[in-house]
């Protein structure tokens, strides 16, 4: 996508310099600062720092972050080694565990000679593919939005919530892409874009909405269900970091929420999901996904762009307990459906079962 007319992704190979670079989240929406990545410590740094984040692109770095580890040491205990330290960066996201196993089956069997360039052309290929999921689930979603914006006769408003956008991806985002193929396609939308705090995701997707022209109106997290009562929702879609094969969604903190509010009101609440975010061994989301507990001082304190550069300021009483949940799970039961790149499905094991057969094998 474009950031001030110019085409970007979130993050891109350099052969001149021979290392990834990225945009470091960190400072948006304030300032686009762009990062060299060159050591594993790099690549595990940049995830658990939320450097990058969401979960298509922790699954895409963490790919680099293997072929890195090859260049400088093609070894199976490297191999090893590598897998496990970017495997422990983040615990919720299973694009990261897809990433990794698919490299490490493609890697473990070759020589160790040909490792490092067979990681590079896979971590590419990886990185290319959530480029083109997205652009599918784009496609598909337009297809919903457009039938949508039919019967609404005014703009049509979309309430999202974090950001699963072009930067939480390679390109496009997966909430995201039907947004934008809508808008670009000439549909008259506007998009609720919920805070999320406590890191705030919801600023990157207003800023990400900003630079496409996408009107777009930023409230804070507890305002949806109020807004969802006097009929200002038309379609509720979110991101995922985890589906479990019976349709369970787990996503950021605050998601689950939205969808009881959305079930109340009759809104339907559809989640973007890359075939990647599948889970196909675990079926309870509740019980069986890890929710990431992160440092309670982001949930103390609020960061922000002053006179000076970013701030943090105590928002608490020193001393005050914390509790920094960063995910939640929503059942099945409470998604409307999947848009997939391979089309629209209901939230249960057939639906993901009927579009996915191929995949299904992976079932523990
Ligand atoms: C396309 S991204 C989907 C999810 O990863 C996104 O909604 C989300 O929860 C991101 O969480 P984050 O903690 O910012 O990595």
């Amino acid at each position: 996508m474009k950031i001030e007319g110019q085409p970007y992704r979130s993050l891109w190979w350099s052969d001149e310099k021979g290392c990834l670079e990225i945009i470091d989240q960190r400072w948006l929406p304030h300032e686009l600062r762009i990062q060299e990545v060159r050591s594993l410590d790099d690549y595990a740094d940049a995830i658990v720092q939320m450097r990058v984040r969401g979960a298509p692109l922790i699954g895409a770095t963490a790919a680099y972050g293997l072929a890195i580890a090859m260049a400088n040491d093609p070894s199976d205990a490297s191999l090893a080694a590598a897998y496990d330290r970017l495997h422990a960066t983040r615990p919720t996201a299973i694009n990261l565990r897809w990433a990794l196993d698919r490299a490490r089956t493609a890697l473990a069997p070759l020589d160790p000679e040909r490792r490092a360039e067979a990681a590079l052309a896979l971590a590419r290929e990886i990185a290319g593919e959530d480029v083109d999921i997205n652009h599918a689930i784009g496609t598909h979603g337009l297809s919903l939005l457009r039938r949508l914006a039919v019967e609404a006769e005014r703009p049509l408003n979309i309430l999202t919530h974090c950001n699963a956008g072009w930067i939480a991806t390679v390109d496009w985002g997966t909430a995201t892409s039907p947004i934008y193929q809508a808008h670009d396609a000439g549909i008259d939308l506007h998009v609720w874009v919920d805070e999320t705090r406590p890191r705030n995701q919801g600023a990157l997707t207003a800023w990400e909405l900003g630079s496409h022209g996408v009107p777009h109106t930023y409230i804070t997290d507890n305002a949806g269900g109020h807004l969802m009562q006097r009929g200002l929702v038309d379609i509720i879609i979110t991101g995922t970091d985890r589906v479990t094969r019976r349709g369970d969604v787990c996503n950021k903190i605050g998601t689950y929420l939205k969808a009881l509010a959305a079930k109340d009101n009759g809104v339907p609440f559809w989640v973007a999901l890359p075939s990647p975010t599948i889970d196909w061994t675990v079926s309870d989301g509740l019980r069986e996904i890890p929710i990431e507990q992160r440092d309670p001082r982001e949930v103390s304190h609020i960061q922000g762009a002053g006179p000076g550069g970013i701030a943090e300021i105590r928002v608490t009483p020193k001393g005050t307990p914390t509790r920094n949940d960063a995910f939640d799970v929503t059942p099945a039961r409470l998604v409307t459906g999947f848009i997939t790149e391979r089309g629209l499905c209901p939230a249960t094991e057939d639906g993901l079962a009927g579009l996915f057969p191929d995949l299904i094998a992976r079932r523990a």
